[in-house]
């Protein structure tokens, strides 16, 4: 396993965990850290044809780790299974006739380890986002053996959503590093207030807040936040 991983999970899906993890990557690359991420499961692909004709399937979270990081991986290693649909990894797997097996994704995250400082793993879906039949993005993340950042998508009804997966991560036995304030909803009501009931409420550092903007994938969280976490 990498030198120091974490789980990136969110309070849902589309809450800004492939920007947090863009700007957590990147501000772990001007650390001096060799930082490499990935994305054990991706479903939602456009399709894009090459010249030659030939058709592959794009990921927009694959390709703005690929971006945020400093090491060059194979897509093997840093996304195991890529399924068309934009629906549950479960229920893409299942209509593809695919297992997704939990010992494949441990093998791949043991590989990039052994190449870089730093890796960061990001779900699909929030904390009990189902990845196969039995197995949960929650028993991953265990299995894995990373800490887990949360990234809360500020918008009403994150109290809840947040606290309901800090203590299911809490009921899961793994690590909260910490969580990050995403502004996914720039018209949020008392943000200000929102934010401190989540600080109050957490039993985790705020490792740091992305505030809503065009260019929030492409921009990099503090040195702080690095520090907070190493
Ligand atoms: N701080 C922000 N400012 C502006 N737009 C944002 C911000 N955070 C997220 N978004 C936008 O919200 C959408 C969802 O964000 P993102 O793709 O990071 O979510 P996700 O939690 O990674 O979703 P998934 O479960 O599909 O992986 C994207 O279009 C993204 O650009
Ligand atoms: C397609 C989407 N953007 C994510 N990649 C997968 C979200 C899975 C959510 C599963 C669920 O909790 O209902
Ligand atoms: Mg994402």
């Amino acid at each position: 396993m990498a030198a120091r991983g974490w789980f990136i999970t969110g309070t849902d899906t589309e809450v800004g965990k492939t920007v947090a993890t863009s700007q957590l990557l990147r501000a772990f690359v001007a650390n001096g850290y060799a930082t490499a991420a990935m994305k054990p499961v991706a479903s939602g692909c456009e399709v894009r044809r090459d010249e030659q004709g030939g058709e592959w399937w794009w990921n927009a979270d694959v390709a703005a780790h690929a971006e945020a990081s400093n090491l060059a991986l194979p897509e093997a290693l840093t996304n195991p299974y890529r399924f068309l649909p934009p629906i549950s990894p479960h229920l893409a797997a299942r209509d593809a006739g695919v297992e997704v097996s939990l010992p494949h994704l441990l093998d791949c995250a043991q590989q990039i380890g052994a190449q870089s400082d730093v890796l960061l793993v990001e779900g699909a879906g929030g904390w009990l986002a189902p990845l196969n039949e039995t197995a949960c993005m929650a028993d991953l993340a265990a299995a894995l053996g990373y800490p887990v950042i949360l990234v809360v998508g500020m918008r009403l009804g994150c109290i809840n959503h947040a606290l309901l997966t800090v203590q299911s991560i809490k009921a899961q036995g793994v690590p909260l590093a910490g969580w990050i304030a995403n502004q996914v909803d720039p018209e949020m009501s008392r943000y200000d207030d929102n934010l401190a009931t989540l600080q109050q409420r957490i039993a985790a550092p705020l490792l740091g807040e992305i505030r809503h903007s065009a260019q929030a994938l492409t921009q990099r969280l503090s040195d702080e936040t690095v520090r907070l976490l190493v």
